[in-house]
């Protein structure tokens, strides 16, 4: 468990140059460190706590100084304590006032007496306590203890269940898809019906299916329909929710984003906007958790902040007068403590005023504190009102397990939740999730996809103990090799399959990969990710191939890639100037990588937020209209790709974003990995690999950039030349299964020369800067006629789509597929035009799953605007002469974009309502 710990927050470097000194009392274990005025004010800002479990590494212990945090475990045997007391005093010894901190350790520090330590705040114990009260309750406390720990198909629930619904709840569920429809009305029957049968619901969604829109369904459906006549649970002024709901998430950003949709969920569907009946249109929401960890957006849903409300309006006014006091005096005192510390060279005799006055300012504070405690009764009253009154309770996991919430349901009987919700369950670990079922509730509904990241777990020892296994994922497999030994049917999970997110070309190499060709794009969400209004590629892979790794302490970075990154926002924020840093992602899976990246950013684009770099694992549940994508590795002698390697992360690295996706990497170091292998080879059959190297980088983002729609510009400028030969962009392996491909082949293709990779043989022609583009010309119907594939009279390919999957060979696009004869070493010629086209695939914008199925108006337009052979064409790296033109063509012709605002995100236009 303690393992654990070091990794949730492993760097928080809170105190340093500690003096260790024994505590004069002598207790066995107890040690205190001693730090002066400057230290105090650090330790007043960063809060120490009781329990935190703190680090401690002498100063001049060489053999600890390049410690790894992966290997902390092994040392925290002999350096690891827990704080048990801090202290701030005003008591002055040799002139400075002191604050001490009591560490508890294992008594294994008295050889270090005397000598400077460094400490390092890791976490709280106080999660680790409640996990571990958590599990020693189950079994005594919770009907689903047998479930969760020898759980079988039975104890879940399945998409049969029946339910009836007003005409009210089906209209509210028109907004959702079968998949989400089905999710919610499973959710809700488990919860209605045979309310004393312990049951788990879960739903698995891959990248933005809904899984939070579903889990706001699910809430509305539980709080707005009631059960029985006369049981009303609409009547929110009852002061005692019968039907309350906890929703928890692993992290405090999870829990938020999932409270804002909530909100406006809520708050949209008020009955009456004017005379809502609750704090959150017709409900009661509350959100627990220190207000220092709660996003802005939905503070004045927290609890600390809903209890001052009301205190403060219920408040004589003589004591309003008193809190006013108060707080004037804590800003004195704010500033004479800063003046002490400013004055500690000065004068003897303007200390000891100094001293004077905080005293008398703090004895002063102190006795009015006192005061309004007694005057206005305790706060925790209040606290426990609110959260009995309310419908819907949201913290993080660990919040649930604390004494808030048992406090407050102590003495009232019964099962104060009808439901516990757990978002993101994919991401917490088994212990975490158990912790809100302390509350005796059997309904439980995981929410989550353990295809992404599962629960972060550096300790290599915890990890062989599973730790790093989530609850959701366990249950997964259990019910996966149930269907397996036939031991049912079907698998009792609720499966979302719809994404509203990304563009189908984005989405089609995860679909594919990672989940069977099971994840469809919305036809709407096609749509709208094939407007000409965005002006950029889905989706391309960049080859750096001169970019190389260094370390940076404990990270990594790639300066060839931060260079490339910068010509590539330069250029976005160039043809789209009303983008910024809402709208673009830049993810790397390195710390040192991500600070250099904004450093740069803050001093080309003076500190306006060009983009939002992060982590990985900052990026999981958000989305981006543009995502790019630096993978930092890059080395020479091929070693691991560290965090690079696991498919979760790469899941949610490429499934971001939701108009473009760039990925930025050495692929020859990559390959090595055998997903990003996989990533790679699928990205080349689509010739949507772009070679680069710092000569050209600011050439080859070019690239990046559409052509013109088809049919504007095949009219406006029909070919007057003939097009010329394109050549193949490196040889493929045929779809042979993975395993018995030839790596050593694949990755040499990759690495054809500079001259060997030349795609495209250019007639001088070319270089006319009027004539269309070889995409243009064939995206002219006559000549795709030509080359055998099928045509409505729009010019819209009627063909049915082929798949592409680099799992599945039988998926993979046929490599001699119609129209385009060759093997894939072997060019197609196209009749007279004598253009060569690659062995490459049908379009795929529009062939995706969601697509395959009819010719829809969102496909019609997919054709026209990316051309009917489909993006690659315009992928595919020019040759010289083409990309003089296009860039000049493009400068030219950028005016053609709309250069309006994209389709607004629901979202950002629901944040309005916030
Ligand atoms: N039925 C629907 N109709 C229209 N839009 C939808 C529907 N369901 C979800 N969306 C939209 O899809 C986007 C992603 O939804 P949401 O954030 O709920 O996905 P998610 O599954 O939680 O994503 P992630 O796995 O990345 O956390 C949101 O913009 C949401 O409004």
């Amino acid at each position: 468990m303690v393992a654990q710990e070091w990794i949730n927050s492993p760097n928080k470097e809170k105190f340093h140059q500690l003096h260790l000194r024994k505590f004069p009392g002598d207790y066995k274990k107890y040690w205190e460190f001693v730090v002066y005025l400057e230290e105090c004010q650090l330790a007043k800002q960063l809060h120490p706590k009781e329990n935190d479990l703190v680090f401690l590494v002498p100063e001049n212990n060489e053999e600890k100084k390049d410690l790894e945090w992966s290997h902390l475990e092994d040392a925290c045997e002999y350096y690891c304590g827990y704080i048990h007391k801090f202290r701030r005093t005003s008591v002055m010894r040799n002139g400075k006032t002191e604050c001490s901190v009591s560490i508890q350790t294992q008594d294994n520090l008295p050889v270090n007496l005397n000598e400077l330590v460094k400490c390092f705040v890791i976490s709280s114990l106080v999660t680790t306590q409640r996990k571990l009260k958590a599990m020693s309750l189950l079994s005594g406390r919770n009907q689903l203890a047998r479930a969760i720990l020898n759980p079988n198909p039975m104890d879940f629930c399945t998409k049969d269940l029946l339910t009836t619904a007003s005409e009210r709840i089906v209209a509210y569920l028109k907004d959702f898809n079968e998949d989400q429809k089905k999710a919610i009305e499973t959710a809700y029957a488990m919860v209605k019906h045979s309310s004393s049968v312990a049951k788990i619901c879960l739903i698995h969604g891959p990248p933005g299916t809904g899984k939070s829109k579903t889990i706001v369904g699910i809430l509305y459906r539980l709080l707005t329909e009631n059960q029985k006549r006369g049981h009303s649970d609409e009547n929110s002024n009852a002061k005692i929710k019968q039907n309350r709901v906890l929703v928890c998430a692993p992290s405090n950003a999870a829990v938020d984003e999932l409270m804002k949709k909530i909100i406006l969920e809520f708050k949209e569907k008020c009955k009456d906007r004017k005379n809502p009946m609750g704090n959150c249109g017709d409900i009661n929401l509350v959100r627990l958790g220190p207000e220092k960890s709660i996003n802005n957006e939905v503070l004045r849903f927290s609890l600390d902040s809903q209890v001052n409300h009301r205190m403060k309006k219920d408040l004589p006014s003589h004591v309003q007068e008193m809190h006013k006091r108060k707080e004037f005096l804590d800003r004195q005192l704010d500033e004479l403590s800063r003046q002490r510390a400013l004055c500690r060279g000065g004068r003897e005799s303007q200390r000891q005023e100094l001293d004077g006055k905080i005293a008398r300012v703090s004895k002063e504070r102190q006795e009015l504190a006192s005061k309004i405690k007694e005057v206005q009764g305790r706060p925790q009253k209040t606290q426990s009102i609110i959260i009995l009154e309310s419908h819907v309770i949201c913290c993080t996991l660990s919040t649930s397990g604390g004494l808030l919430l048992e406090a407050a349901f102590r003495g009232q009987g019964g099962v104060p939740f009808s439901c516990v919700i757990v978002d993101e369950a994919g991401q917490s670990c088994e212990v975490e999730t158990l912790t809100p079922l302390i509350h005796r509730c059997n309904k439980l509904v995981l929410v989550g996809d353990p295809k992404q990241l599962p629960p972060t777990v550096i300790s290599v020892k915890a990890q062989d103990y599973g730790y790093d296994q989530s609850m959701m994922a366990r249950f997964h497999k259990l019910l996966e090799e149930s269907v397996e030994h036939n031991m049912i049917g079907r698998l009792p999970v609720l499966q979302l399959t719809i994404q509203y997110r990304m563009h189908p070309d984005i989405c089609l190499f995860p679909s594919s990969y990672i989940y069977d060709g099971t994840l469809k794009t919305n036809r709407g969400t096609e749509t709208s990710r094939c407007s000409s209004d965005w002006p950029f590629q889905p989706y391309l892979v960049f080859d750096v191939g001169d970019g190389s790794e260094r370390r940076d302490n404990d990270s990594y970075v790639n300066v060839q890639e931060i260079k490339l990154v910068m010509e590539l926002i330069k250029l976005i924020k160039d043809k789209r100037r009303d983008i910024n840093f809402r709208n673009i992602g830049i993810i790397t899976h390195y710390k040192a990588q991500k600070t250099m990246i904004q450093k740069d950013l803050d001093k080309e684009f003076d500190r306006k937020g060009a983009a939002e770099v992060d982590t990985v694992d900052a990026f999981q549940g958000r989305q981006k209209d543009c995502v790019i994508v630096t993978c930092v590795r890059a080395s020479a002698t091929q070693g691991s790709i560290g965090f690079l390697a696991s498919l979760q992360r790469l899941n949610v690295t490429i499934t971001r974003a939701k108009y473009s996706l760039f990925i930025l990497g050495h692929l020859r170091t990559l390959v090595e990995n055998r997903h990003w292998y996989h990533l790679i080879q699928d990205a080349q059959k689509r010739g949507a690999i772009i070679k680069t190297c710092d000569k050209n980088y600011r050439h080859d983002v070019m690239k990046i950039l559409k052509l013109k729609p088809l049919l504007q510009r095949s009219l406006t400028h029909p070919p007057t030349v003939a097009p010329e030969a394109y050549r193949p962009q490196g040889g493929l392996p045929s779809s042979k299964q993975d395993s018995e491909l030839s790596k050593t082949s694949f990755a040499s293709s990759l690495y054809h020369s500079p001259s060997d990779s030349k795609e495209a043989t250019v007639t001088d022609a070319a270089k006319d800067p009027e004539r269309p583009p070889n995409q243009d010309r064939l995206r002219d119907p006559r000549l795709l006629r030509r080359l055998g594939l099928a045509f409505d009279a729009q010019g819209i390919n009627l063909r049915e789509p082929q798949p592409l999957s680099p799992q599945h060979s039988g998926a993979a696009p046929p490599l001699g597929a119609p129209g385009c004869p060759g093997s894939p070493q072997e060019p197609c010629t196209i009749g007279q035009q004598g253009v060569t086209l690659n062995n490459h695939t049908p379009h795929m914008q529009c062939d995706s799953p969601a697509a395959s199925t009819d010719t829809s108006t969102s496909k019609e337009k997919c054709d026209q605007e990316e051309g009917v052979l489909g993006h690659r064409r315009e992928t595919r790296a020019l040759s010289e002469g083409d990309q003089e033109w296009w860039a000049s063509s493009h400068t030219k012709r950028n005016s053609d974009w709309d250069e309006g605002g994209l389709e607004e995100d629901s979202s950002s236009k629901k944040r309005r309502v916030l």
